[in-house]
């Protein structure tokens, strides 16, 4: 059987992610194992199947003037948003290419007169530049949902929370494509030694505003590298690694990551413990302990017991007070949408909801656990106030023994401070702020 070519990679993960409702980072890296392609046949995939979900809302409204109500196979118009999506953002790929490839699809997967309709939409779109510009009717959110690719609801409550400028801000860079940054074991090593080292595999990095731990990196595939099997460093975004800090864990504390895996913020913790003291690092789902025991084997680190429990539910008696208590709770992901362009069809409104009730839920089960004048830090990748400033103010409004540790400013970069809230506990990173993924950050204190 002849070998399947990107683009038809592309389609059947584009296939799979709308008719089962997976998600295309797995059903990409699936793909990407079990086919062996080049490397830029690999990056060609990844670009296209990211790219047409991403856009998905802008594509479809281009379609809409071509394709109106007909009813269209979920394969079909997926070959079109993937076509429509080469020939649009994408200048490497002749227009003229994009079509003839997409009607050869047409013609394998289906039957001439698909051939002929793909045919037909494509070069009418061609013929036609200023239906890329085209507003559907409607009111402000709908425009922005368009022209953005977000849906209207997000787009709404975002205009709500943030205003228009800061609303379309976000959407762009939701629609970039995200960096490469490593954290730097900063107890085995230096940020200058590993970009020594790095070096002398042929990777470039530069250091970030973001973290003191960051090395943001110029293309190259870090993971593969010698000085990541060897512990030197860590894959992580630059938000995500001011989680660690804002903790601030001293070496000899007892320390509870309640929603740990894969171990990121855990390894983080550890590292800046020196390797000493002692983290429970608990997560609900049995298949992702290993996740935390191999990341803390690969950095050297020894003082991680990884446990299976629900947040909720954890044994309390056995476990102790803890000088420190970190959640990063499980959330809606809006501040990573331009690494899971998904999230963003796949949710809706009540999902918030359930999701908040679910975070305060956790928050309050944990909160007896911290010993008297320690540290509890929670933590979202999300840019949602109702899981986030909500959460915690209503936390600290019904537990008056916790207050907002309003000296979180010393423990961020300089860089970062401004976005501490009025609280002086809460900062809110929005993916346009520095290029990183959205987050939140509360330091909560229990009184002595
Ligand atoms: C945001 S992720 C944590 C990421 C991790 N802290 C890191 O930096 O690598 C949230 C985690 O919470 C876990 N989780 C979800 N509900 C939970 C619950 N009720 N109890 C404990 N863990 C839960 C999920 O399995 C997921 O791994």
């Amino acid at each position: 059987m002849a070998k399947k070519g990107a683009r038809d990679i592309a389609l059947d993960v584009l296939n799979r992610v709308e008719e089962h409702k997976s998600y295309s980072n797995l059903e990409l890296r699936n793909v990407l194992d079990r086919e062996n392609l080049s490397a830029a046949d690999a990056g060609l995939v990844t670009e296209l199947v990211y790219g047409t979900i991403q856009r998905k809302m802008t594509l479809d409204h281009v379609l809409s003037h071509f394709v109106g109500n007909k009813k269209v196979q979920t394969w079909v118009r997926n070959l079109l948003r993937l076509s429509l999506y080469q020939i649009h953002y994408l200048d490497r790929i002749p227009e003229r290419a994009a079509v003839h490839q997409a009607v050869e699809i047409a013609k394998k997967r289906g039957h001439q007169g698909i051939a002929s309709m793909v045919n037909g939409v494509l070069r009418n779109v061609l013929r036609q530049p200023d239906v890329w510009e085209r507003q559907p009717k409607g009111g402000r959110a709908l425009q922005i949902a368009v022209v953005y690719s977000h849906p209207e609801w997000l787009v709404r409550q975002w205009l709500s929370v943030y205003g228009e400028e800061t609303t379309i801000a976000i959407c762009e860079a939701n629609n970039r494509t995200p960096h490469s940054s490593i954290r730097v074991n900063a107890w085995k090593t230096t940020k200058d030694q590993v970009l020594d080292k790095l070096a002398e595999e042929g990777l470039e990095g530069q250091a970030s505003a973001v973290s003191p731990h960051a090395i943001l990196m110029e293309g190259g595939h870090a993971a593969g590298s010698r000085m990541f099997k060897e512990g030197y460093f860590t894959i992580q975004d630059e938000s995500s690694m001011l989680v660690a800090p804002a903790l601030a864990a001293q070496p000899g504390m007892r320390v509870l990551d309640a929603c740990a895996a894969p171990g990121g913020k855990t390894t983080h913790i550890a590292e800046m413990m020196e390797n000493r003291g002692q983290i429970i690092a608990s997560d609900v789902h049995p298949h992702k302990r290993d996740l935390i025991t191999n990341a803390a084997k690969r950095l050297g680190i020894t003082i991680i017991e990884p446990i299976v429990s629900d947040a909720l539910d954890l044994p309390e008696k056995a476990l102790g007070t803890f000088d420190r208590i970190l959640l990063d709770a499980p959330c809606t992901g809006f501040g990573v949408i331009r690494r899971k362009p998904d999230l963003k069809w796949n949710k809706a409104p009540e999902d918030v909801r359930a999701i908040a009730q679910l975070q305060y839920e956790l928050l309050k089960t944990l909160a007896p656990m911290l010993a008297q004048g320690g540290v509890m830090v929670y933590s979202t990748c999300t840019i949602e106030p109702a899981e986030n400033q909500e959460i915690v103010r209503r936390f600290v409004e019904e537990h008056p023994e916790f207050v907002f540790d309003d000296t979180l400013a010393q423990d961020l970069p300089e860089a970062v401070r401004g976005h501490v809230d009025e609280t002086g506990a809460c900062v809110q990173i929005l993916p346009h702020h520095f290029e990183s993924d959205g987050f939140f950050i509360a330091r909560l204190k229990r009184r002595g």
